[in-house]
Order: structure tokens, then sequence, then C-alpha cells
């Protein structure tokens, strides 16, 4: 498979098809590269193939998979799931935390304004400003100090959740765990990640809360309050992991309307880059056919959302950075288009578009209405190197270094 599956499977499914049944070790393995796949697992099978496989690592680091991303498909699924699109992911909601975003994202340009050095790596600007909004909303406060010591930890967490170690699939191989150090980095991570979240949630739980206005609670608060109603309710109880679970998975993850071009180069970029090239995987829980094809219940299945979005069946010039074409389509990322799910679609689909969206947009408007950007050294944009490291979420493998002069209209 390599250090980048979504290319390896790309090339697989080239030569033997759009749907591939593999075999990783003992698991079957489905693969889905084409939007007819895609839509027949995420739209017209959706039910069945709702639930997520156990994996070790998730396991161990996400407490026993109960954060919304990895838990089985089920009524715990459905409950906590309902409780962030609610009271966190909702558009409503994100509206909230609207102040929050426009403070940062211009602090962001301030930031690169006063900087002397005139050469900006911009990959780490925004990815800097997107973890102070993600650590506002959820923590209630920003990075500094500690909390930076945090977002690396939650760096090393999403490196790991996407490791996909030998042993998983092939038992025999345990072995290797005892020497290829992932035990060990499992076990520092975990531990530093609790202990952290530990002492937020005891910050929450003492500190006072005045007159607070409901928009101003953060993500910790609402859940300590979900936690609390639950207690004395009918519901069932809401315990401490549960809490620490839920608020990693929203942590790891990190006037437009009228600016159609704005919204065009989102999705181009979102269509060739896609963070969750391979999405998040599922499981199958009953018996099925995908197009015509026999698939025995517990088939892993993998949507291969980065080579469908690349489909020169579907995309004309699909390599071309072409914001262009979105301005003559309806064609958008929300899940009802299957030759473009960065964010998956269905019951499992990604909550947090609007959340992610709305960020990266006006980091995006505040960029491009501030400043004229260059390469460094005259460097062309076509020698841009784009490549791309691994992980569960797919980053720019190289900072994106910049140079930057303030608009003067
Ligand atoms: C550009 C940013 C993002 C991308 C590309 C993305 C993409 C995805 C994808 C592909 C999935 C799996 C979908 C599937 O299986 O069909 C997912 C699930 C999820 N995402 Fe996102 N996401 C992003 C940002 C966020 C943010 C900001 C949040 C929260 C604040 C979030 C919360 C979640 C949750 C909770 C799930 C699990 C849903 C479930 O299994 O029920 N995501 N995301």
């Amino acid at each position: 498979m390599g250090q980048l599956p979504h290319r390896s499977i790309q090339s697989l499914s080239r030569r033997h098809g759009p749907l591939m049944l593999l075999h990783f070790g003992k698991v079957p393995v489905l693969v889905a590269s084409s939007s007819e796949a895609a839509r027949e697992i995420m739209k017209n099978q959706d039910l069945i193939f709702a639930s997520r496989p156990k994996m070790s690592i998730p396991a161990r680091l996400l407490y026993n998979c109960r954060d919304v991303a990895f838990a089985p498909y089920g009524e715990y699924w459905r409950r906590i799931r309902s409780v962030c699109v609610l009271h966190l992911l909702s558009s409503k909601r994100v509206q909230s935390f609207r102040r929050v975003m426009e403070e940062e994202t211009s602090l962001m340009v301030e930031k690169i304004r006063s900087s002397s050095t005139g050469v900006i790596n911009l990959r780490d600007a925004v990815a800097s400003m997107t973890n102070d909004v993600i650590s506002l909303v959820s923590l209630g406060k920003k990075s500094g100090g500690g909390e930076r010591n945090f977002h690396r930890i939650i760096a090393e967490l999403e490196e790991l959740l996407g490791v996909v170690p030998l042993w998983e699939y092939i038992p025999w191989l345990s072995w290797m765990r005892r020497f290829d150090g992932v035990d060990g980095r499992i076990e520092r991570v975990a531990k530093a990640l609790d202990q952290f979240l530990e002492s937020v949630i005891e910050e929450h739980r003492v500190r006072e809360r005045s007159e607070c206005d409901g928009d101003e609670l953060d993500f910790v608060d609402i859940l300590l309050d979900f936690q609390r109603e639950n207690e004395n309710g009918s519901g069932s109880s809401v315990d401490d992991d549960t809490i620490k679970a839920i608020i990693l998975i929203k942590i790891e993850e990190r006037d437009l309307e009228k600016m159609l071009y704005l919204k065009a180069v989102t999705k181009e970029s979102l269509r060739l880059h896609p963070p969750l090239p391979l999405l998040v995987p599922r499981e199958l829980t009953q018996d099925t056919k995908v197009l015509g094809y026999d698939i025995v219940s517990g088939t892993r299945v993998l949507i291969n959302a980065w080579a469908i979005a690349r489909d020169s069946l579907l995309w004309e010039k699909p390599e071309q950075f072409y914001p262009e074409r979105f301005l003559e389509t309806n064609i958008d990322y929300k899940g009802l288009h299957f030759e473009l799910t960065p964010f998956g679609s269905g019951r499992r689909g990604c909550p947090g578009v609007t959340f992610a969206t709305t960020v990266y947009e006006l980091a995006l408007a505040k960029l491009v209405y501030n400043f004229d950007f260059e390469l460094p050294n005259g460097v062309k944009i076509e020698e841009l190197d784009v490549s791309e490291s691994s992980g569960l979420t797919m980053h720019k493998k190289f900072p994106l270094l910049v140079v930057v002069s303030p608009r003067t209209c």
C-alpha cells in the first residue's frame, strides 16, 4: 500500500475496476473508486454500510471508540452524534462562533502584516489560526504554553490514527508489536491526552459560571451540561471518558454567500486535495450485493474519494486546478454529488462541514483581500511542490512559503 494508499489503490483500480475486493490478511476490504459505487454505499445502502470497524489504535486512543467518528453504528452513536449536531455543529451554532472566527482570522492577517521577514509560511499561519479557533470554541481558551504542547500531541494522534499496522490484519505477526515502537507511542500519546483533557474538564467544573449567555459557552461547557442533564433525567449516564472522546474528535479535525469565485476555489481545493482521501473506513453489517457483486457482512469498506474526484470520466482536465469549472455547475461537497465527497455522505457523513468551510472561506477571503502573494526566489506556480504527507488526514508535505505584499486598493 505504501505511504499514500489512495494512490496505490487508484492504480490498482485502473487495472481491476471501480469495485475491488482486497484481503488485508484475513480481513476482506471492499474498495470503491467510482461515483456509482460511492452512491451505492453512502446513499442507496447507507444503513447497512453505516458502521465502523473496530481498529485497535483508534480504540486505545479514543476511549474504546466512544467518539462520534469511530463508534459503531447504534443507539450510543446516534445519541452522541445528535448532541454534536444540535448543540455544536448546526448552522446556528457555527454562526455563534462567528465572532471568534472573525477575530482569529483578523489576528492572522495582522501577524502576517507585521512580520519582518517578508517570506511567510502560509501553511503554518493558517494551521495555527485554525488551532486557535478550535481551541477557543472547544476548550474556551486559546493555544499557548501547555496547549501548544497539546497541539503537538494532537498532531501525533492524527498520525497514529492513520497507521495501519500489519499485526492488525495478520494476527500471527503480533510479535512485531514489541519491536515497531507503535505501542510505546500509543501509550505515551494516550496518557498525555488523558492528563490534558482531565485538567480541562476539572477547570470547567470549578469555574464559576457568571451570567453566561448561551452563545458564550464552549464545547466542554455544553458537554458537561449534557452530562448533568443525563444524571438528573432518565437518559443513561455520560461519563468523563465519553466527554473526552467527543472533545478529541472535534479538536482533531480542525457575506461569503455572495463570493462565488471564492466558493469555487474552496471546492476545487477540496476536490484535488481532500484531507481524508479514503474517508473513514466503514463496515458492512449485513450480506448484500453491490453493483452485481456479492459482499459478505463484516467486510470493511474504503471509498477512494480522492480518486473519484480525479476521475477523467467525470472531470475535464482532472489534474488541473481550475476553480472556474464550479461556476458552471451546481456540484458541491455537501454529500449529494458522489463525484465530490471530501466530507463523505449519508448517516456517517461529516457533521463539521459548515464549521470547516466557514473558517476556511473566511481565512481565504481575508488573505486575498489584504495581500498579494508570490512564490519566493522567482519560483513559478507550476513548479510548486504539492506532495502529500501520510496520516489519517493528508497534509501538504512541505511548507507553503510565500512572499506577501499588502494590497493597496
Ligand atoms: C476540511 C475539513 C474536514 C473534512 C474534509 C472532514 C471530512 C470528514 C469525513 C470524510 C468524514 C467521514 C465521512 C464518512 O464516513 O462518510 C468525517 C467525519 C466526521 N467529521 Fe469531519 N471533516 C472536516 C472537518 C471537521 C470538523 C471541523 C469537525 C468538527 C468540528 C468534524 C467532525 C466530524 C465528525 C464528528 C465525524 C464523524 C461522523 C460520524 O461518524 O458519524 N469534521 N469528516
